[in-house]
């Protein structure tokens, strides 16, 4: 197994100070996630989805469980060692993309790589190979704002992969695209993950979306489990 998940809880401390109440948003959460797998979790808005990635991704603690990821303890991390690890083996897409809007498309994919210090040659060489990939060559010099939704979700996806980490977590990836561009950046990550291994956790509200993952978890109110998905081999 890729990703292990075994028995999560976190609650939220919320309240005033003095009249503070413990609410359970994660309830012995156990999942597993496969090499070169695309596997979503799907729940209305409140069911503990954000909660539950942002655990996954070392942002948040859990108050008890483990999480195993390529066979390391990641659940008991410090914030450097998970800071670290998420630099390594994640990517992440978010709704919004999350672009830096001051610069170019090129320049935000290039973004995590001088982050890295990687050379200007060696930089440009990937950039330019990664953006005809997915499609996005003759809008290189574009701001994010002279962008369609799906060209920036298209460039947000290149960032994310610019680095090569294993895991992609995806966060409501086509929550503000039509559907049309959904398709188009479904069909994407799809390709990704058939031609460069990678794998995808995707979080989303929306059954069509998560009905295109190889294996589809349902979160309500905090207890996930696993449906099946129409596609399944
Ligand atoms: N920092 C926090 N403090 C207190 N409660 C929180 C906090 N973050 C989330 N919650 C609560 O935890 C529950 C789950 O929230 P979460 O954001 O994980 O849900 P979600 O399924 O991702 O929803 P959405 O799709 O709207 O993002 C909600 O009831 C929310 O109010």
């Amino acid at each position: 197994m890729l990703i292990t998940v075994q028995d999560i809880n976190h609650s939220f401390l919320i309240g005033r100070k003095g009249k503070e109440s413990n609410v359970p948003v994660l309830k012995n959460i156990s999942f597993s996630v496969k090499q070169g797998e695309i596997v979503s979790i799907v729940g209305r808005s409140g069911s503990g989805k954000s909660t539950l990635l942002h655990i996954l991704a070392g942002f948040l603690k859990p108050d008890s469980g483990e999480i195993v990821v390529k066979d390391t303890v990641t659940s008991v991390f410090n914030e450097q060692q998970s800071a670290q690890f998420r630099l390594e083996n994640y990517g992440f897409i978010f709704q919004n993309f999350q672009l830096m809007p001051g610069l170019t498309a090129f320049e935000n994919v290039e973004l995590p790589l001088k982050l890295k210090g990687m050379n200007r040659h060696q930089r440009k060489d990937k950039v330019q190979q990664l953006m005809k990939h997915v499609g996005l060559q003759s809008v290189q010099d574009h701001y994010p704002n002279e962008l369609s939704g799906g060209q920036q979700q298209r460039v947000s996806i290149a960032r994310a992969l610019i680095t090569d980490p294993p895991i992609i977590f995806a966060d409501e990836p086509t929550g503000s695209l039509d559907s049309e561009t959904e398709q188009e950046v479904l069909e994407l990550i799809q390709t990704l993950n058939d031609t460069r291994d990678i794998t995808f956790v995707i979080i989303t509200h929306d059954d069509e979306v998560a009905q295109r993952a190889d294996r589809m978890y349902r979160m309500h109110d905090g207890i996930l489990t696993e449906e099946g998905v129409p596609n399944a081999v």
